[in-house]
């Protein structure tokens, strides 16, 4: 394919296994990032490599692109605002990386001309510095029908990450929302990594968590069912290396706050507008509002293993 102009707003773990993979396929990467470094480095089972990719931390830096991905963290989208102003065109699709089903709300009151895709991708990334990423397992992503959509499908065709077209994306957007419901909260507050799951009683809150949020997903209109339950409970053990976490353990291992509004909140917001129960939802939202983001002793730092180490599942 041709080679297009792409914007990464974003520089973590999505970021950056983006960035990397629209560079090995010749596209021309600029990387617009919150925090400077110098140059991206991707950690994968094959080794450690340079992305020689610009790094910028000012919207002026760049120029035009053709396609614009968004990759920050939901909470982080107003403070994107002056880099989504300045790369808006009507023909740059913007495409919204991201967990949660608010794809489109998070930019909607940004005034963009620009097409907006919304996007899910399931991938172990982990960023363990400002610009060095493990991507501990290849990606796959989901993005809304259409024609932007197949483009954004060529764009990335043959690198790690596979992008497909969801006919039904609302219920992709679910179906990826019961994993971050059980995984994301569970291992942020026990501070383990998937392995948590081995434990029966975790694995049990885990499922627990999934049915309460597959009844509000249902009455949401998404097509859902007890075997979208049963498939991400035993996926949380075998879909991924146990040794890779979530992203909302790394927002907690690093101090950042994490994303729950956008994850449980959104299950519990929207149970209340139907009037469904979800207590042990509500117990965990609790209990995530309850976390000070503070960056934690080196002794719980030490759970992040690099990649070497850790053979990707076949
Ligand atoms: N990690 C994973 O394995 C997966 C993550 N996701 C989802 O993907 C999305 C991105 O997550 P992830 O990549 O893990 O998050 P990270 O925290 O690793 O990366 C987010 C990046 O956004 C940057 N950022 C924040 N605000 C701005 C800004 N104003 N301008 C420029 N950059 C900014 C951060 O900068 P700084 O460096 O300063 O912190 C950080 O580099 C989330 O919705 C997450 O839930 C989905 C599937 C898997
Ligand atoms: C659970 C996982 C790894 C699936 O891609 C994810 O979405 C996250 O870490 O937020």
């Amino acid at each position: 394919m041709e080679a297009r102009r792409i914007a990464v707003i974003g520089s973590g773990a999505i970021g950056g296994v983006l960035a990397a993979a629209a560079h090995d396929l010749g596209h021309q990467v600029t990387l617009c990032a919150r925090t400077p470094f110098d140059r991206l480095s991707l950690e994968t089972p094959d080794g450690t490599a340079e992305v020689p990719v610009p790094v910028v931390t000012e919207p002026d830096a760049v120029g035009d692109v053709d396609w614009v991905l968004l990759t920050t963290k939901v909470p982080d989208v107003a403070g994107a605002r002056p880099w989504l102003e300045r790369l808006d065109a009507p023909g740059t699709p913007v495409v919204v990386v991201q967990n949660g089903i608010e794809h489109r709300e998070s930019v909607a009151d940004m005034g963009l001309s620009a097409p907006v895709l919304p996007a899910l991708i399931y991938v172990a990334a982990e960023r363990v510095r400002p610009g060095h990423v493990v991507r501990r397992s290849p990606g796959t992503m989901l993005v809304e029908p259409g024609e932007v959509g197949m483009r954004f499908a060529a764009l990335l065709a043959g690198s790690p990450v596979e992008v497909s077209v969801a006919e039904d994306f609302a219920a992709a957007a679910w179906r990826k929302l019961l994993s971050n419901v059980g995984a994301n909260p569970i291992t942020a507050l026990t501070l383990r990594r998937l392995d948590v799951f081995d434990v029966p009683e975790v694995r049990d809150l885990g499922a627990a968590l999934l049915d309460e949020a597959l009844a509000v997903a249902r009455a949401e209109g998404a097509a859902l069912t007890r075997a979208d339950v049963d498939a991400v409970v035993s996926g949380f053990t075998s879909d991924f290396p146990r040794e890779n976490g979530s992203s909302m353990l790394y927002d907690r291992l690093a101090g950042l706050p994490t994303e729950h509004e956008h994850i449980t909140g959104a299950v519990v917001r929207a149970a209340r507008r139907h009037g469904i129960p979800v207590p042990r939802n509500e117990t965990v939202l609790a209990l995530m509002r309850g976390l000070r983001p503070t960056r934690l002793p080196a002794s719980v730092a030490e759970l992040r293993p690099s990649c070497a180490s850790n053979p990707p599942k076949p």
